[in-house]
């Protein structure tokens, strides 16, 4: 079972990254900022890279976390990168590389915002696909009820067409909305990972799904299907 915390932080920890470069920092776009993000102790699997993507305004930068969580009862690195105003200056396709899962956030009270969003889960799978990535689609601002311009139902569409998990919430009002999300998001990229770290050998004795499921579950040897027989 995979159990996981994701603590909210206490300050703005979303980091942005301009470049490619290897440095993180958690300053802005524009400043040329220093490596204050705490550094990785030694843990077992690589950090996982979160790139949080949506319009200006949607409320990206409200979605702070701590840059370690718990997953599986091991604590893992999260560096987490808010594309902030770089699809402007050109940087979103290094970072679109950089990536394996992605925080796609939209406005509820913004119909271009949306729009937006479809685009940006339209270029993670012309630019990633067939790699391994994960994506949640996330709807906020949904307090602001009276302003609404996106359906619960056309996040859902989307989310169903670009084969992700959704979620509707307010950053502004409460932590857990977005802290769920993100707990989904970080527990399919660790599986990607792990399944990324299996070596690729042919195993003799080993080698279909069928096989392998009953090997599992202890049917191998005990269950022969008959194959109805015309003779007579
Ligand atoms: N009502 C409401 N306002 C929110 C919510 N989340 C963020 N906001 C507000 O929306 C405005 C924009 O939020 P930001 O976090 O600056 O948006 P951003 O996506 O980081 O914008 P850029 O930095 O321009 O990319 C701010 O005034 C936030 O306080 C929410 O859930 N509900």
């Amino acid at each position: 079972m995979v159990t996981g915390t994701v603590t909210p932080g206490p300050a703005m920890l979303i980091t942005s990254r301009c470049s490619s470069q290897s440095s993180i920092s958690t300053s802005s776009c524009a400043s040329s900022g220093t490596n204050t993000a705490p550094r990785q102790t030694a843990a077992a699997a690589e950090p996982i890279k979160v790139l949080v993507l949506g319009a200006p305004g949607v409320g990206k930068s409200d979605m702070r976390y701590t840059h370690s969580v718990t997953l599986d009862g091991a604590r893992t690195g999260v560096e987490i990168l808010d594309s902030c105003r770089c699809i402007a200056t050109g940087c979103l396709f290094d970072h679109l590389r950089w990536g394996d899962a992605f925080l796609v956030v939209y406005s509820v009270c913004e119909r271009s915002s949306f729009q937006a969003a479809r685009g940006f889960l339209e270029t993670l799978s012309q630019e990633k696909l067939p790699g391994y990535f994960t994506t949640v689609l996330l709807g906020n601002k949904r307090d602001i009820e009276h302003a609404r311009q996106v359906d619960t139902e056309d996040g859902h569409e989307l989310s169903l067409a670009y084969g992700c998990p959704f979620y509707e919430v307010s950053a502004a009002e409460s932590a857990t909305g977005v802290a769920l999300a993100f707990h989904t998001l970080l527990k399919e990229a660790r599986s990607l990972q792990l399944l990324k770290m299996l070596p690729i050998r042919r195993r003799s004795g080993v080698n279909s799904v069928s096989k392998v499921l009953g090997n599992i579950f202890g049917k191998n040897g005990k269950y022969k299907k008959k194959r109805p027989s015309l003779s007579i």
